[in-house]
């Protein structure tokens, strides 16, 4: 196995605080938000999520790189953060079926990143004063350039996204045994959320953002899918529109993630930015109309405003962070909609949450033979 050298990198946060560590991936800087995922494993699947679109994000896990990269983990086709920052990064790699290294893949495509750095009290640091901006370099270590640099950085806040990692143009999934159609609506949508749409029989065509209701009504769907996506919800507002057309004309739909903040947003309910998200595979989530609990995996920085849920008449809370309160599902009354605001197609994370797909198509069954 080739070992590439390394070179000194460091780290700078939007509040002056610095990292010096080791360069990993390709040599050059990079600048995003910083965000920290708890999971102890999925990492490819995390770097090519297309919701970190535009985030540095840090691993708690200590030990990254070790099992290499293989094909099928991927979520979508290409990696999608802009930076990595670890404690430990593994240039070997041990697993039968790994295709190659961490190093390797993040140098093809060019993604830059810094590792022995204390993330315990990097987290912490940031846990504490909440998401900000930062910029990692391995080209020069100057702090009073990348702080310059830094400036440039965009927020996150006001950010649209959606528009840089949804199709360019629609395309069709088809399964054997059709039993419904499925219009999703790409905002950055994860493989394996449309993996668990067509396992369960559902022909998809998924739609690039701004497509509006009336064109993929056209194609005649028995139901609609908001999916995930980056930035900030506030301004995915061509999206807002579509949602309050599906909800008007009563058809079935399922939001997961930015889905949800979208479903929340076409009933009146704004979406704020959280101190720091919820990102990781242990996240419980307590479902309200079952009473069950469950173990989620989550990737957010923005959240739906649990007063504006509590007040409206037409929504209802379905399930609960346990840890923060946080609203972590909603149903419409007296409509065919609900989403999440976790991941129940986790990839990677626990499978307690896949029962909502179920759900989904429960309701397209019913939808159907009304
Ligand atoms: N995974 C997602 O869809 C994330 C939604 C949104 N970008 C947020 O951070 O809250």
């Amino acid at each position: 196995m080739k070992i590439h050298t390394t070179t000194d990198a460091v780290l700078v946060l939007e509040d002056g605080t610095v990292f010096h560590g080791k360069s990993l991936g390709k040599i050059g800087t990079t600048g995003g938000e910083v965000c920290f995922n708890t999971g102890m494993t999925g990492y490819q699947e995390i770097f090519t999520d297309p919701s970190y679109y535009g985030q540095i994000v840090i691993t708690t896990v200590s030990h990254v790189g070790n099992y290499g990269v293989q094909p099928e983990e991927v979520e979508s086709g290409q990696i999608q953060i802009k930076g990595l920052v670890c404690k430990e990064f593994s240039q070997h790699f041990s697993r039968k079926t790994a295709e190659g290294s961490l190093q390797e893949y993040f140098e093809k495509a060019g993604i830059v990143g810094i590792c022995e750095i204390d993330t315990r009290e990097l987290v912490r640091h940031v846990r504490d004063k909440g998401a900000m901006n930062a910029i990692i370099s391995s080209e020069t270590t100057d702090v009073e350039t990348l702080t310059s640099q830094l400036a440039a950085v965009p927020s996150m806040h006001g950010l649209e996204l959606s528009s840089k990692v949804t199709t360019p143009q629609q395309y069709d999934l088809h399964v054997n045994d059709t039993r419904f159609k499925v219009a999703v609506l790409d905002l950055g949508v994860k493989r394996n959320i449309l993996n668990n749409l067509t396992s369960r029989g559902c022909e998809c065509r998924v739609f690039p953002y701004g497509t509006t209701f009336e064109e993929m009504e056209q194609w005649g769907p028995d139901g609609y899918f908001i999916s995930n996506g980056p930035g900030d919800p506030a301004v995915t507002t061509e999206a807002v529109k579509s949602v309050e057309k599906i909800l008007a004309e009563e058809k079935p739909m399922f939001g997961i993630c930015m889905g949800h903040q979208i479903l929340a947003q076409a009933n009146g309910i704004p979406t704020y930015k959280m101190h720091n998200g919820h990102r990781g595979l242990n996240h419980p989530v307590k479902n309200l109309i079952t009473g069950r609990s469950e173990i989620t995996s989550q990737n957010h920085g923005f959240a739906v405003d649990p007063e504006a849920v509590k007040n409206n008449p037409n929504v209802e809370v379905t399930h609960i962070n346990l840890n923060d309160n946080t609203v972590e599902g909603i149903r419409i009354k007296n409509k065919p909609a609900f989403s999440v605001q976790y991941h129940p197609e986790s990839s990677p994370g626990p499978h307690d949450s896949e029962y909502l797909f179920d759900l989904f198509v429960e309701m397209l069954e019913k939808e159907k033979n009304k």
